[in-house]
């Protein structure tokens, strides 16, 4: 069948078939080119698709007018079907499309479309639409058959349609390009609907089928009226609706009673209604109650420019809105309207309010903040910073101070941040100068600081000072001795270093408890004071130790004469709580080039010294000499060894008789410990007893005697030997041993000792330390049996009445007093008091250090109980002083 379609011999030359062939190829080449040259724009596409189905319908009637066979010219005819049925739908489409309402009809568009392709299907596929062809003078021509009529039906509503559409827009469009256009349109469609004079045709009435000439018109109408006015002019009309289509701002026009007759879909999307829903409406309904008087203001002809409103929205909701009114007249100037452009500013309004609260930090900071310009100029100054600059004398409106003015200017030249401590009256300012370069000024932040600098100042001093006397502390004393040197150093100067130990400062602190220590060291201190210059200082290393440092001296003659004055200070009681206390010091000197380069050799040295100036006699001075040196060497060495002594067995204990002076027999032996110390000889405790108090080696070395001493006493009365009593005496360090009742116990029990046969030695100064606990200690070791004595009896400070609540034995005349009572009346005075006060007590009464035959007529005549000292034996090792326990003695 396709070669015949395409065999000319079926064919045969026509005149009718001509026009039609010629009319298909113009609008073949019309639609295309109004397709590219508007650029492919939907309206130009919708074009083109209608001169494409006319121009198929056209071609393939030229086909069939030619054709000499029936059934080529009926292949012809239903061909033509592939274009006429979508003559309709391609017309209405290109309606839609040039009165823009595409969005609307869409569904039309589509239904149309379909149907156009349910007639193409039946057209070419049945014989329900083209059932035969009739044969007329101008060639073959198309049979209707029972589809022919809804065809007709679809084909001439649809075209109805489309003309509905133009008259429509023509009627509600305004004078103007597009109005001609819909009207030209029209009259094209006019003109086309005449070309339906061809179905007479097919329903067999011989009228010539001229129709393709209307259509011919039409596209001619067409592509004047594109040429005119373009598919889609960019009419102020068109541009108007595109606009309010498109603006971002709400547009209402309402008329001349306010009610709203348009709006564009930002209006319907602030609003939160429909078109349909806002349309008609009352605009003051809208409006927040103050907005819809002014609403009413504007009809009667105020205009409103970018005045803030309050729309009423949908669901209650209030929208900020800037809104102008326009208003709509006619050429009469009548008003007919007006136009509400609203701008949303809800966002803007927000970021205000963001803004506004931003802006009311630096306005409330309770800081000052400035804002001064290169030039010094004050831009900004908030109440506190005013407040601030009154006190510098500053009015406003004036340039700034003239402090902030070189400070601004160094800052901003400077280009970095800085800040600077200021003081206002009595509080201090940290102001933060911050340079904005780009912006030609500089900011300034204020705060005060007067607390923390206070707090500083305080830290400071805490650092630096000694709390108790308020002296320069050691860091501070080595700072200001350094700065000494170096001063001494320039100008060949010395630097004298004074370094005091309170004699005895100790025992007062333990007797009299800490509160007395310390008013103590306040009037040491005060005394200290008084007695320098105030280049010098005076410092409190702590406990009783106080360094003074000479500074600037010239002359070393003065020196004597310097710690002669202090010695002098010290020969006045101390009136600590209404009690007089006397107090030496042992001093230490050390000078500078002399004795030392630096702060620490320095002081070492001073140390050295006044360790030499306690051991010769308290209450004395002593300048640094070289061999102290090797005093504190020997120190150090001494104790490395004790740490050692123990576990080697190098302690050894000595026994010295106690006499019964009524007897004249031996009672008791007190322990005494001595150190054979390899390659040294025999060490006296006084020597090293002190050291392991120090370093707390005493707590081995005193179980250690206990436990010897009991062992000795055991194994002298297992011996035979007639049972006497063993001392042994304590430190204070043992005492601050929680187990000590423990210990002892144990002790007596692993030696098999009994507790009767113990004699423990305390001095006073342990006594009267921690009462409650010591006398816990006591009374617990009284209920075992043990006997307390009170060691050097008279050298301390006992509260008598403290005596009366220690569960105590026996006290013990110390030997300083013994050994002077026939040379110092007030000594032999002391001594009768306490063998009188002990019985009184109920207490025995024992003298150490008993010499001389004199010495013990004297204690006889006083009644004194006991006695020991060198008068009778010396301290013995074991097994000599066993010999003694069955010795008589005359006394
Ligand atoms: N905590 C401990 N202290 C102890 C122990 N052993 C001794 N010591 C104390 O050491 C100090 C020095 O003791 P020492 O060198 O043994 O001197 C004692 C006697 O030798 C000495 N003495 C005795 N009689 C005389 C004398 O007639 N003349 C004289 N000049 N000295 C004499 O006196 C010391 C005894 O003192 P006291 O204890 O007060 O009875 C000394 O304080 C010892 O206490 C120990 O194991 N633990």
């Amino acid at each position: 069948m396709i070669e015949q379609l395409l065999d000319p011999a079926y064919y045969a030359y026509s005149l009718f078939s001509v026009p039609t062939f010629l009319l298909a190829v113009a609008l073949l080449f019309l639609g295309t080119f109004v397709w590219v040259r508007e650029g492919g724009t939907r309206v130009s596409f919708s074009f083109f698709i209608m001169a494409l189905a006319a121009g198929i319908w056209l071609f393939a009637f030229s086909g069939m007018y030619a054709a000499t066979d029936k059934k080529v010219a009926l292949l012809w005819a239903k061909g033509a079907y592939l274009g006429v049925p979508f003559i309709p739908s391609a017309v209405y489409f290109f309606a839609v499309t040039v009165l823009r309402i595409t969005e609307r009809r869409k569904i039309i568009v589509w239904i149309v479309s379909f149907l156009s392709l349910v007639f193409s299907f039946f057209a070419l596929a049945t014989d329900l639409l083209i059932s035969d062809l009739h044969y007329y003078p101008w060639g073959y021509y198309p049979k209707y058959g029972a589809l022919g009529l809804p065809f007709l039906a679809f084909f001439f509503g649809t075209m109805a349609l489309s003309l509905y559409e133009f008259s429509a827009e023509f009627k509600k469009t305004g004078p103007g390009t597009h109005k001609l256009r819909v009207k030209s349109f029209m009259v094209g469609f006019g003109v086309a609907s005449l070309g339906s004079i061809d179905y007479f045709a097919k329903y067999g009435v011989p009228i010539y089928p001229f129709g393709y000439l209307p259509i011919f018109v039409f596209f001619v109408i067409a592509v004047q009226t594109i040429r005119r006015y373009r598919l889609v002019d960019i009419t102020p009309a068109f541009v108007a609706d595109q606009i309010i289509a498109t603006m971002a701002d709400s547009l209402i026009v309402c008329d001349a009673e306010g009610k709203i007759r348009l709006v564009n879909p930002t209006a319907c999307s602030i609003l939160g209604y429909s078109r349909t829903e806002l349309l008609g409406k009352p605009m003051a309904s809208f409006l927040a109650a103050a907005r819809a008087h002014r609403f009413g203001e504007a009809l009667q002809g105020t205009v409103i420019r970018d005045e803030e409103a309050e729309l009423h929205a949908k669901g209650g909701r209030r929208v900020d809105v800037s809104i102008s009114v326009s208003h709509l007249r006619d050429r009469d100037h009548r008003a007919q309207g007006v136009v509400i452009i609203g701008r949303d500013i809800r966002e803007r309004k927000r970021i205000e309010e963001e803004l506004n609260f931003l802006a009311k930090f630096p306005a409330e900071n309770p800081n000052p903040v400035l804002r001064i310009s290169k030039e010094g100029m004050i831009l900004y100054a908030n109440r506190v910073a005013h407040s601030l600059l009154k006190l510098w004398d500053w009015k406003s409106g004036e340039p700034s101070p003239y402090f902030f003015r070189t400070e601004v200017s160094k800052v901003y030249r400077a280009g970095v941040n800085r800040e600077l401590e200021v003081t206002v009256g009595s509080a201090i300012w940290s102001l933060m100068f911050n340079p904005v370069p780009e912006a030609g000024y500089v900011n300034v932040y204020g705060t005060e600081i007067t607390e923390r600098k206070r707090a500083e100042e305080r830290l400071k001093h805490m650092v630096h000072y000694d709390a108790l006397t308020n002296l320069p502390n050691r860091l501070l004393l080595t700072d200001r001795l350094n700065q000494a040197l170096s001063r001494s150093r320039r100008h060949h100067q010395f630097v004298v270093v004074l370094f005091l130990d309170l004699d005895r400062f100790k025992m007062i602190n333990d007797t009299l408890g800490h509160h007395y220590g310390d008013f103590l060291l306040k009037g040491v201190a005060d005394r200290l004071v008084a007695c320098v210059r105030s280049v010098d200082t005076v410092s409190r290393l702590g406990g009783d130790e106080f360094v003074v440092i000479l500074d600037d001296i010239s002359d070393t003659e003065m020196i004597p004469r310097m710690t002669q004055k202090i010695l002098d200070a010290f020969s006045k009681p101390f009136n600590v709580h209404s009690v007089e206390l006397f107090m030496t010091p042992s001093i230490g000197v050390s000078i500078y080039p002399n004795d030392g380069e630096s702060a620490e050799e320095l002081l070492k040295n001073a140390d050295a010294a006044m360790y030499r100036a306690k051991e010769q006699g308290k209450n004395n001075c002593r300048f640094y000499s070289s061999e102290m040196h090797l005093n504190v060497m020997e120190r150090l060495e001494l104790e490395t060894s004790l740490h050692h002594a123990l576990e080697r067995n190098e302690f050894v204990l000595y026994y010295q008789p106690v006499i019964d002076l009524r007897e004249g027999r031996v009672v008791g032996m007190e322990a005494l410990v001595r150190w054979e110390k390899p390659h040294s000889g025999m060490i006296s405790p006084g020597k090293f007893i002190p050291l392991t108090e120090e370093t707390g080696l005493i707590i081995p070395i005193a179980e250690w005697v206990l436990r010897t001493a009991c062992a000795q006493n055991r194994s002298w009365q297992e011996a035979g030997l007639p049972p006497v009593k063993i001392a042994v005496n304590l430190s204070g360090r043992q005492f601050q041993q929680k187990d000590l009742l423990e210990t002892i116990t144990r002790t007596l029990e692993e030696t098999g000792l009994s507790p009767d046969f113990l004699e423990l030695e305390l001095t006073e100064s342990i006594l009267m330390q921690k009462g409650d606990a010591t006398i816990a200690t006591l009374r617990g070791l009284n209920a075992m049996g043990v006997r307390i004595s009170i060691d050097d009896f008279g050298t301390g400070y006992s509260s008598l009445s403290y005596l009366k609540r220690f569960p105590i034995d026996k006290l013990k005349i110390d030997q300083s007093f013994v050994s002077s009572v026939m040379a110092d009346y007030n000594d032999a005075v002391i001594a009768k008091t306490v063998v009188t006060m002990a019985h009184g007590l109920g207490l025995k009464a024992i003298a150490e250090g008993v010499e001389t035959a004199e010495q013990l007529a004297f204690l006889h005549s006083v009644g004194c109980d006991e006695a020991q000292g060198y008068f009778f034996s010396r301290p013995l090792p074991a097994e000599e002083a066993m010999k003694l326990l069955t010795e008589k003695f005359h006394c």
